[in-house]
Order: structure tokens, then sequence, then C-alpha cells
């Protein structure tokens, strides 16, 4: 009798996410695609549709310069446990700062972008006011990077969270402090 073969539970769910995936992301049959996902998978992240944030009031978020920039691709995961985001995104020829690599504004806007979406799912609509990039290796043009962003600590409204860009095998590109403030409610003028 021929043994059922073993299927983790990946693969099921890569094989139903699949048709949710943009045409710029490497084939569902690729190494390199079922390498990254299987991974983040694995850490707990799971994929999120744009669609979710395209309801009513939140419609204009997905379209920003990142997520609406069509040099820049983002598949956008999140990790229910900690609320940390992860952007998968493929970075097209046209965000060039060196000749062949990345530009650092860029760089700092994925970054920015990336931990924003982890305050602003995790909690009340707070703005960046401060952000600080360590550029570590240059980021090659035409490549899909991992980006991470996370929350640190929250203090009233103030909030410290943390990003980073990496190499889909961990190498890392930059690393970000961020402090983000929640506007002062504004009273309403008898
Ligand atoms: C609407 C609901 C949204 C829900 C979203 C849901 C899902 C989202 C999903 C996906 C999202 C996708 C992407 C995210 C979208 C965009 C990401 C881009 C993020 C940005 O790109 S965003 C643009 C750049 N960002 C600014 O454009 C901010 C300019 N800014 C201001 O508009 C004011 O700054 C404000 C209103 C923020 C605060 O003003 P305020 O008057 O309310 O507060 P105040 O001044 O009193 O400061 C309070 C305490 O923060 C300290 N403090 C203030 N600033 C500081 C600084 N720079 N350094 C150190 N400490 C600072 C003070 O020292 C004080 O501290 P203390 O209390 O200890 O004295």
């Amino acid at each position: 009798m021929q043994k059922p073969s073993f299927q983790p539970y990946y693969v099921k769910a890569l094989s139903s996410e699949q048709a949710q995936l943009p045409t710029w992301f490497p084939s569902g049959h690729s190494e390199e695609f079922q390498l990254i996902l299987r991974k983040l998978f694995e850490r707990g992240f799971r994929l999120m549709r744009k669609l979710n944030i395209q309801k009513g009031n939140l419609s204009n978020i997905s379209k920003n310069f990142v997520l609406s920039n069509p040099q820049i691709h983002v598949v956008m995961l999140r990790r229910a446990l900690d609320g940390s985001v992860i952007y998968l995104a493929r970075v097209g020829s046209q965000v060039q700062g060196p000749s062949g690599f990345m530009h650092g504004g860029a760089t700092a806007a994925l970054l920015d972008d990336c931990v924003s979406s982890a305050v602003l799912l995790s909690g009340p609509f707070a703005m960046t006011v401060q952000l600080n990039v360590q550029y570590r290796k240059p980021v090659p043009l035409n490549s899909v990077v991992v980006v991470e962003g996370y929350i640190d600590q929250t203090n009233g409204r103030k909030t410290i969270a943390g990003g980073k860009m990496y190499h889909p095998d961990g190498a890392l590109y930059a690393e970000a402090t961020l402090l983000f403030v929640k506007p002062r409610l504004v009273e309403p003028k008898m």
C-alpha cells in the first residue's frame, strides 16, 4: 500500500495563498519562493491581503508612497502573537541610489512603512517623529528583501519600535529604531 506523502502545513498554506500573490513574485515552484515563505510561516507569520486594509477610511493607507509604488512590490505578513509585520519586497531597477544599489531614502521609507504598519495595526494612530537608520550593506536592485517591523515598548503616547531589512538568507542590510507619537487629542472649541 502506498503511504500518504507527508505534506507540511506550509505547503498547504502556500497552495491556498498562491492565488493571491502578485505576478512579480517567483513562481510557486521555485525553491527561493518556497524557502522564504516557509521560513516565515514557521516563525508564525501569515500573509495579509492588502484587501484587508482597503476598507472604508483605511483605503488611503494602501495608496501610500511605498505600498502603491510600482517599483517596490510588497507582500505583507503579520504575526498575531506580537503584532510584528514583515514586508517581503522586490526592489525594482528604478529605485537606484549608488549604481546598481537601492537608494538609502527608499530603504528608510520601506523600513518606516513596515514598522508603521506594525504600530498602526497594533494600536491607536501614531506618527513617526524619529527614524534612525543604520546602513550595513548595500541592497542590490532587482532583488527580494525581507523587512521586519516590531514594537519595543509603549509608554503613554510614545512608542519605540524597530525594524530590520535583510536578504532572505538572513544577511543584514539595514536596521532602524523609530519613535512614534500619538497626536494629542485636540479639544473641540465650545
Ligand atoms: C487612522 C487609523 C489608521 C489605522 C491603520 C490601520 C492599519 C495600517 C496598516 C498599514 C499601514 C501602512 C503604512 C503606514 C502608513 C504610513 C507610514 C508612514 C509613517 C510616516 O511617515 S508619518 C509622517 C512623518 N511624520 C510626521 O509628519 C510627524 C510630524 N509631527 C507631528 O505632526 C507632531 O509631532 C505629532 C502630531 C506627531 C505630535 O505632536 P503633539 O503636539 O500631539 O505632541 P507633542 O509635541 O506634545 O509631543 C508629545 C511627546 O512626544 C515628544 N516628541 C515629539 N516629537 C518628538 C521628536 N521628534 N523627538 C523626540 N520626542 C518627540 C515630545 O517631547 C512629547 O514628550 P513629553 O510628553 O515627554 O514631553
